[in-house]
């Protein structure tokens, strides 16, 4: 197990660059299922656990899939595979993304159902009406979704309770080799949801109006390789943003893109840190006294769920009390508890968090609860007194490429080491004994 160990103080300088999106990437990837012809070549793929995981759920489809030098390249022309088992999905609800795309080429897919997580239920009732409106049968048992449809989907109106941004980019799949038209309402308008429509589009799908509220998608018979670039991932970015603010510190964060990143822009700036938007990035300096800022999160172009944890720590060393309000994840403030141990003042009270400061934070032990609360915390830990080691690194590694080392490339205290644990020390002992007596199985 490794642990980072961050010490406190150092004001960050320099400049980082964020790495292509994963939550473009993965649908991307996953779209990749679609083309009937051609090898797809999909570029500035960031080294994330996530990509690892889905580049797997591929392989166990039968896809020809490689990925090299953030370069990730994909052949589905073979005899493609519609299960996919829970030791994926498990790892990564994303993998659920392959539901749309089998469905749509091959009228099957056996996927095993997502389960809840750290943030929330997460339940997926909006991509299965989704599949179902386009003529798919449903059943859930053991553990496993499975959805069918004879012949090809059927184009079809269909309204989403909720702007749920997989079952935009699932259904948007789906459709594009449906028969026949379909308009979906009330839709995901995240930049990554774009990404995946110039993608599909590039494929030969017809996909109009992502990045508003409706989108129209003509259906076609087949769909051939593509090539395509990802685009900077907002939430990297943001959270670099967030660390040259909170150590009042002077970074220029490339692929920082203003219209990606609004919600962002516009409370860092309503706390007095000062952003200066450039073509390729913005550069942010921190500001030696920062004011409380009352924010909520929203689908986009609402303030971003993924950024919350992050906001929070910088909202800790803001003068007064500012009130985060989370809308979009029922179970989203897990860090609070984690803060709580480095001296912050957060109360709960129903879905809003509320933050007294300024804080002098203070090292501790604490536990990546979740990918962006992990991140949060060695925000935290940038400017807290003492060393602060978090744990559960695991999470970390899904969403942020290199993290410490690019923390340190701009100034901070920052290692990541190894944990030799006692029940580790305890397994060995197991697996040393087992091959010396040749006792295994
Ligand atoms: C890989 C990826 O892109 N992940 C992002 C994606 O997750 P994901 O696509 O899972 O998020 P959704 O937009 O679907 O979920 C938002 C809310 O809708 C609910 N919901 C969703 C689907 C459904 O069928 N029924 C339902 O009730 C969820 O429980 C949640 O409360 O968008 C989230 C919201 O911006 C981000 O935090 C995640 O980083
Ligand atoms: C919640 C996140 O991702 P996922 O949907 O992949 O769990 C995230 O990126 O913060």
């Amino acid at each position: 197990m490794d642990k980072i160990i961050v010490r406190g103080g150092k004001r960050l300088k320099g400049t980082v660059k964020a790495e292509g999106a994963k939550n473009a990437v993965l649908p991307v990837i996953a779209a990749s299922l679609l083309a009937e012809e051609g090898t797809s070549r999909i570029y500035d793929v960031p080294s994330l656990a996530d990509v690892y995981t889905m580049k797997n759920v591929l392989a166990h489809l039968n896809m020809d899939v490689e990925y090299k030098d953030n370069t990730f390249i994909a052949n589905a022309e073979g005899a493609l595979g519609t299960d996919a088992p829970f030791e994926y999905v498990r790892k990564m609800r994303a993998s659920f993304l392959v539901m749309g795309p089998l469905l749509a080429r091959k009228g099957h897919a056996h996927i095993a159902l997502p389960g809840g997580c750290a943030i929330g239920s997460r339940p997926i009732d909006q991509h299965l009406k989704g599949f179902e409106a386009m003529g798919a049968t449903v059943e859930i048992g053991q553990g496993y979704i499975e959805a069918k449809v004879k012949g090809r989907l059927q184009g079809a109106k269909i309204y989403l309770d909720f702007p749920s941004v997989g079952a935009t980019e699932n259904i948007m799949m789906a459709a594009s080799l449906a028969e026949g038209t379909t308009v979906i309402e009330n839709v995901a308008e995240e930049p990554e949801i774009v990404d995946l429509a110039n993608y599909l589009n590039a494929m030969g799908a017809k996909v109009r109006g992502a990045g508003t509220g409706s989108i129209r998608i003509e259906g076609v018979e087949s769909l051939k390789a593509a090539e395509h670039t990802i685009i900077p991932d907002r939430i990297e970015a943001g959270t670099f943003m967030v660390a040259a603010a909170i150590t009042r510190g002077d970074v220029f964060v490339e692929g920082a893109l203003t219209e990606h990143l609004r919600p962002l822009v516009a409370k860092m700036r309503e706390m007095g840190v000062k952003i200066e938007e450039h073509d390729n990035g913005m550069r942010v300096i921190g500001s030696d006294i920062l004011r409380p800022v009352d924010l909520k999160t929203m689908p986009h172009p609402g303030f971003p769920t993924d950024m919350q944890a992050q906001m929070m720590a910088l909202l800790t060393q803001a003068k007064g009390t500012a009130v985060v309000t989370e809308t979009v994840f029922e179970n989203r403030f897990m860090h609070v508890e984690e803060f709580r141990r480095m001296n912050s003042s957060i109360k709960i009270e129903g879905r809003s968090a509320i933050i007294s400061g300024p804080t002098r934070l203070q090292g501790a032990e604490v536990s990546a609860t979740d990918l962006r609360a992990g991140a949060a915390l060695i925000l935290a830990g940038l400017v807290a007194d003492g060393e602060t080691h978090v744990t559960e690194l695991r999470h970390i590694d899904r969403g942020y490429v290199n993290f410490h080392e690019k923390l340190k490339s701009l100034g901070a205290r920052i290692e990541r080491v190894k944990v030799i644990e006692e029940s580790d020390i305890e397994e060995d002992k197991v697996v040393s004994m087992n091959s010396n007596n040749k006792a295994v199985n």
